[in-house]
């Protein structure tokens, strides 16, 4: 990448002030070695969120919780089914959640994998879902996401670009083959969708039809 390109990239980042409350959720991460999104890519998230009019969205990836409160400060109709393995990050979620005033009501935290939550979600019931958790399952998670999504939904897969991994050939880790697969897999057949370099990379595309 040119040096303007990455220096304007920094400075998307830069420019994104954190309030104490993410900051702590970012800290938090940070404790538990999980990698938050970026406040750009946060900051991106919130305005989808605003600007879509869901009003229930789907996380896979709860982490400490940036992500999800950048999409629920978005919106104050929306409600957050977020899953995630590991109960100490969720736990430590449910409580900045709490202190952000998110009512208990918006927010369902489910403990445990992606794979075997996904599936028990109703068909065509969802109008967001953000796709954050084991790079290597993310195809099929998506594969999960397009059938809960309502048509018109918005289908969210952050660090789509894996720190550079993806846009380089040369790299064929299966979590690196996973994401690419994705990606292509994504732009191909989506109408209107969109590769945004921002952070790790974000996909964006809107459901049409489900399987
Ligand atoms: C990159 S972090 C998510 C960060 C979060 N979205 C944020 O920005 O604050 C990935 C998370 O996915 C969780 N995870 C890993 N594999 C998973 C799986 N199979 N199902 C659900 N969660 C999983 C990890 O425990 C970790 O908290």
């Amino acid at each position: 990448m040119s040096s303007d390109k990455t220096l304007s990239w920094a400075f998307a980042e830069e420019q994104m002030v954190e309030n104490d409350l993410v900051a702590q959720a970012r800290s938090t991460a940070e404790d538990l070695g999980i990698s938050a999104v970026s406040p750009a890519t946060g900051s991106l998230l919130r305005i989808l969120s605003s600007v879509s009019g869901a009003r229930t969205a789907v996380e896979v990836g709860t982490g400490t919780g940036v992500s999800g409160l950048y999409l629920l400060q978005g919106s104050d109709s929306l409600t957050l089914t977020t899953i995630d393995v590991e109960a100490e990050a969720q736990r430590a979620a449910r409580e900045v959640f709490a202190r952000a005033g998110i009512r208990a009501s918006r927010t369902r935290l489910i403990k445990g994998r992606s794979a075997d939550i996904l599936p028990r979600l109703a068909d065509h019931s969802y109008d967001l879902v953000l796709i954050d958790g084991d790079p290597e399952e993310a195809p099929g998670d998506a594969e999960e996401a397009l059938r809960i999504l309502r048509p018109g939904g918005l289908l969210i897969v952050a660090r789509a670009l894996l720190d550079g991994k993806v846009a380089d050939p040369a790299r064929r880790e299966p979590e690196t083959v996973a994401i690419r697969g994705l990606v292509k897999d994504v732009l191909e057949q989506s109408p209107l969708c969109a590769l945004v370099p921002i952070g790790s990379g974000l996909l964006l595309a809107q459901a049409t039809q489900t399987p």
